[in-house]
């Protein structure tokens, strides 16, 4: 049996018959920091929403902790913590009062606010009107909102989006301390890889509302291969493909292998046939090129 806190099956969602989320199937197991990566107005808030009841599903289902999600199950979501969009609140309150409210609402214990407001770093700062508070303290005041019941699953939707380095990089830090300390599981959605690649344990890569890989990001590099420069590189490549070597389909002349010792041979087999070899130089295309190739390159921010 999997231990899945989130799955989705063929999760689809169409607007007006335009399709947002196009059969998704994810699925985000226990204690991860799951990045849903993917350019803007790829499907991501749009899928984070269902997952939340906010939005109904087109066709497909969701299970959350093990169990079929649907509009007659909202007690499932007592377990789940949100920061969709922008946070709201209360800007005329002070960061400890808005935290109050929800805590009265939801009858937790009055303990958790000072927890936290010390896990995002915002207690010495808790009396001070919300209006007064800069954008990233807004946005730690938010994941405070989202956590104060310490949620099983914690669902953030563009967490760092519009935030200096330093506000995106404490706000890393905070998402990266949350699942092991306090029994998390969390999905982030970016469209930043850097920033995915550095928080998150396995990644789904969305696009036109299709999940275009699930996994680790270290899946998706690539291994080294070759490029040759010679005085003839037709030649060339007509005696490395009868030597059973492995080329690139590409104008030039790139062998697909990274094991030195063929790359030897290669050389020895090309001059002992009166090619000149002019250059050889390894090549990699970095997690970049391979994800914007996947993604495209239009409207994409790395
Ligand atoms: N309420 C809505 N009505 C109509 N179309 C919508 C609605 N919400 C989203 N869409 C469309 O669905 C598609 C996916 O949008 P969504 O906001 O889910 O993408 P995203 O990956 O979260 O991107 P972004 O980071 O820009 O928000 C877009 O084409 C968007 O215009």
């Amino acid at each position: 049996m999997n231990n899945y806190i989130v799955e989705t099956n063929q999760l689809s969602k169409d607007f007006s018959g335009e399709v947002a989320v196009n059969q998704l199937s994810i699925h985000i197991r226990k204690n991860e920091i799951y990045g849903f990566l993917g350019p803007n107005g790829a499907g991501k808030s749009t899928a984070m929403k269902m997952l939340l009841g906010l939005l109904q599903p087109s066709h497909g289902s969701i299970k959350l902790f093990g169990k079929t999600f649907n509009s007659n199950q909202i007690s499932l979501l007592s377990n789940v913590g949100s920061l969709i969009e922008e946070p709201s609140y209360y800007a005329n309150l002070t960061g400890y009062e808005n935290l109050e409210i929800i805590q009265k609402l939801l009858k937790l214990p009055k303990r958790n606010i000072d927890e936290v407001l010390k896990i995002v770093k915002l207690f010495d700062q808790k009396d001070k009107l919300v209006k007064n508070y800069s954008l990233g303290m807004k946005q730690r005041l938010g994941i405070a909102l989202a956590i104060v019941k310490f949620p099983k699953l914690l669902i953030l939707d563009e967490p760092t989006n519009g935030l200096d380095p330093a506000g995106i990089q404490e706000i890393r830090e905070l998402i990266k301390s949350l699942p092991q300390k306090y029994d998390m599981t969390i999905i982030v959605s970016s469209h930043i890889l850097s920033e995915i690649e550095q928080m998150a344990t396995t990644v789904g890569i969305v696009n036109h509302g299709q999940l275009l890989f699930e996994g680790h990001l270290s899946d998706l590099e690539e291994d080294e291969k070759y490029l040759f420069e010679t005085s003839d590189d037709v030649t060339a490549k007509r005696i490395l493909m009868f030597n059973g070597f492995n080329l690139d389909d590409n104008k030039k002349l790139i062998i697909n292998d990274n094991n030195k010792d063929n790359i030897a041979t290669a050389i020895r087999l090309l001059v002992e046939n009166d090619v000149d070899i002019y250059q050889v130089c390894m090549i990699r295309r970095s997690l970049e090129d391979v994800f914007l190739d996947m993604t495209g390159r239009e409207g994409s921010v790395l």
